[in-house]
Order: structure tokens, then sequence, then C-alpha cells
């Protein structure tokens, strides 16, 4: 199998961060959080490289090329997460073939372990619908109804938080992004990469990953990922 190329989004603002700079710049143990999770992801034997897809003009980027001995490409993100993963896909079309695996990893959650990677590459490229790593839910769901009261609690038992990495073949991912993105009825839905391989029927595998994979969103976040990264493995 070759190895596998990641497409980066890191295009976004970061406004629930709420930070003079983005939040994939923000400083995380002695480096820009974009940069550490760039160095978690290629210093697996199994990626190949790095698509990171940034605001157009980010003056924040270090102007890296290859980190881990593995090249670091660039392109620029789109107005949405998942327009800035279709770019990255656009950019790595002459890297990669129909079925060669890629995989899609947010460039704010820099605590994704090699062991969670494994499992997805291992048990994700036997499904043919890809996968993606998720934690199931721990606590009880409740649905909200206007007005604040609870609406129902949900059978938790069902339930998963997507998180990424996801995995998928390059065709198939490429194709759904490009079908559904240009979908105003469903454009808005596709949050993740798995949800685009829903819309046209697909059903991506779950592959139990760390609870403490987590998507810096707010400042907060930024403190428990350093708290992570600094505790032993
Ligand atoms: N147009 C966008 C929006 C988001 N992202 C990236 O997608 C990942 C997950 O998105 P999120 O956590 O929502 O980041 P932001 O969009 O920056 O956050 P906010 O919604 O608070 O502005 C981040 O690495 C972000 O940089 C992107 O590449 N392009
Ligand atoms: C892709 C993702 O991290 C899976 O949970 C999540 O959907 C990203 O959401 P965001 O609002 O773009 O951060």
């Amino acid at each position: 199998m070759n190895r596998i190329w990641v497409v980066v989004p890191a295009a976004g603002r970061g406004q629930r961060f709420g930070a003079v700079i983005p939040k994939q710049y923000a400083p995380l143990v002695g480096a820009p959080m974009l940069v550490r999770t760039l160095d978690r992801l290629l210093a697996h034997p199994k990626i190949a490289g790095a698509m990171v897809a940034l605001a157009a003009h980010d003056p924040h980027w270090p102007g890296l090329t290859e980190l881990e001995g593995k090249p670091v490409r660039t392109c620029i993100g789109g107005e949405e997460r998942a327009d800035s993963v279709l770019a990255g896909l656009r950019a790595l079309a002459d890297s990669v073939g129909n079925d060669d695996w890629v995989m899609v990893h947010d460039a704010a959650r820099p605590c994704v372990r090699h062991h969670d990677l494994d499992a997805l590459i291992e048990q994700g490229t036997r499904h043919s619908d890809g996968a993606i790593l998720a934690a199931p839910v721990r606590d009880t769901m409740k649905q909200g109804a206007p007005g604040g009261r609870i609406e129902k609690t949900l059978p938790r038992s069902e339930l998963w938080r997507a998180l990424t990495p996801q995995l998928f073949r390059y065709g198939a991912l490429f194709g759904a992004l490009q079908q559904v993105l240009n979908d105003p009825a469903l454009k808005p839905g596709i949050t993740d990469e798995a949800s685009a391989i829903e819309a046209l029927g697909g059903r991506p595998l779950l592959v139990v990953g760390d609870d403490d994979n987590i998507k810096v969103t707010t400042l907060h976040d930024l403190a428990l990922a350093e708290f992570i990264l600094t505790s032993p493995a």
C-alpha cells in the first residue's frame, strides 16, 4: 500500500478561540499548534506528506516545505472547512491516484496519537467506504427544545463524537465533496468528510479513538492540549 497523504485544513479564522492570531498559530509547547500537529502526523511511518490548506495571504505560515523528512505542501483554502479540504484534495491530484487512501486531519487537533493512526489505517483500509476516528459518548445526551428545555434524552449507546483523521480513497472523497458542496441543500450539513460520503449513501467505519484527541476550539482547550502533550503518554 502506498504511504498516505494527509490534507490538513488550516485556513480557519478561529473566531470561537477569540485570539489576535488564528488559533492554528497559537503557541503550544514551544511551537505553533499547526506545526505541532504536522510534526505528529509526519512522524508516522505510513504518512507520505501533508497538504496544508491555508488562508489566502496567511502572514503566519512559517514556510515549511519539509518536516520529519516528509514533504509539506500548501494550497489556498476556502470559505468553509469542507471547501478547504476540497482545495487540498484538488492540489494533491498530481501526487495521488483515485484508489490511493488519503486522510484529512484538523490542524486544531494536535494531540492525535500514533496508535490511533495505526488503528485507523489498519481497520479503515479494509473498509470500502473508509473510516473515521471517533469517541463513544460517555455523558447522557439531551436534545434541546426552543426555550432551553429538554426535548428528550437520546440513546447514547448509538452516539459517537467524530474526530479526525478521517480516511477515504482519494477519488471517492474528492467526488463526494465536489458533488455535495455544489448542492446548497446539502452543503450546510457537511461538517466532516464522512458526512459527504454518507450523503451519497456511504457508511464509513467508526474506529475507536482516544477521548483526548481534542479539537482546540476555545482558549481553555489550548491549556488542556498543553496538559495532554506534556503528560506521560
Ligand atoms: N474555512 C475554513 C474553516 C476551518 N478550517 C480548518 O478546519 C479545522 C476545524 O475547524 P474549526 O475548529 O471550526 O476552526 P475555525 O473555523 O478556525 O474556528 P471558528 O469556527 O471558531 O472560527 C481548523 O483546523 C481550521 O483551521 C479551514 O481549513 N478552512
Ligand atoms: C471535522 C470535525 O473535527 C469532526 O468533529 C468537526 O466537524 C469540525 O468542526 P468545526 O466546527 O469545523 O471545528
